[in-house]
């Protein structure tokens, strides 16, 4: 494992009864890298995501995090709070998983309550704000306020978060999750549903992310706009196996990608891709 690496995933498996949803999946993701895990519908995906974050346990595999210190923790064997506490790995769901009823700031501090509890001391004399508590909720609410300036969200702070409009609920999940200052960063389908302002104001935030934090972003995502605009390596997913990876250009360009796309075989697509072709002449 090169000291750029932050992710190795070996030779991974996960079988369902009788179904190899994951069949010996290997790949690393760089630190500082936006990856994107992509592939058709049941290809596999939110699997691996589960296996990573450690909502499941693999059947069979390796799964290496290493840290920007150089500390290494093979995700498979820690169960999923130790994989956010101390490994450090965040993720955000399909479906919304937001605290409607609060207010938007204070769905970033919630996410910081381990944190601030540790402050306390447990003790309700910490929590009136003797000792360190004071000073750590001074700096939660500021890693707040700096998130909710990058989801171009200051100015909604004190609504409640169900009163957003949905784009910004998906960019008030990804701040949450920055509140707890991840290594790796897992989004599942943060572009789903997004209108193209959204999906703009998304791509920002991500691009963002990458420059200004120093956290890795591992996504899966079905918008392939998004996928090839802000994705620095893209991973392909069929029937649990991976078909391609490299760079957007050369996943773009992999005719067993196209294949997988287009639901064809593999010896069809240069026919597909040569109809499609003499199609767009003749429209010009
Ligand atoms: N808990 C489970 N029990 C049984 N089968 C499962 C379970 N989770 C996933 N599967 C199966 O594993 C396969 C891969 O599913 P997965 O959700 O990982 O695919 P995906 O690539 O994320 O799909 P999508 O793009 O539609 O979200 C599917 O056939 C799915 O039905």
């Amino acid at each position: 494992m090169t000291s750029d690496t932050l992710l190795k995933v070996e030779h991974l498996s996960m079988k369902f009864g009788g179904l190899m949803a994951i069949n010996d999946f290997s790949f690393e993701a760089k630190r500082g890298d936006i990856t994107a895990l992509i592939g058709p519908n049941g290809a596999g995906k939110t699997t691996v995501f589960n296996c990573i974050t450690g909502f499941y346990k693999p059947t069979m595999g390796m799964i290496t995090l290493r840290q920007k210190t150089g500390k290494e923790y093979l995700l498979e064997r820690l169960p999923d709070f130790r994989i956010t506490r101390e490994a450090k790995v965040a993720r955000t769901f399909q479906n919304i998983r937001l605290f409607s009823g609060l207010t938007v700031l204070e769905n970033l501090l919630v996410a910081q309550h381990n944190k601030l509890m540790r402050a306390s001391g447990y003790t309700i004399l910490g929590l009136l704000g003797v000792g360190r508590y004071g000073a750590e909720a001074k700096n939660a609410i500021e890693l707040a306020r700096h998130w909710l300036e990058k989801a171009d969200l200051i100015d909604r702070a004190d609504d409640p978060a169900g009163d957003l409009p949905y784009g910004a609920q998906r960019r008030l999940e990804i701040a949450r999750a920055m509140c707890t200052e991840p290594e790796l960063l897992c989004l599942d389908e943060p572009a789903a549903g997004l209108n193209p302002r959204e999906s703009a104001a998304l791509n920002t935030l991500l691009r963002g992310i990458r420059s200004d934090s120093g956290t890795s972003i591992l996504l899966i995502e079905h918008d392939m706009s998004v996928v090839m605009e802000i994705s620095d390596h893209v991973v392909v997913l069929e029937y649990g196996q991976k078909i391609s990876d490299g760079t957007p250009d050369h996943v773009k360009n992999d005719p067993r990608v196209i294949a997988a796309y287009l639901g064809v075989e593999d010896e069809e697509v240069e026919q597909v891709i040569a109809d499609v072709e003499s199609l767009e002449g003749g429209t010009n």
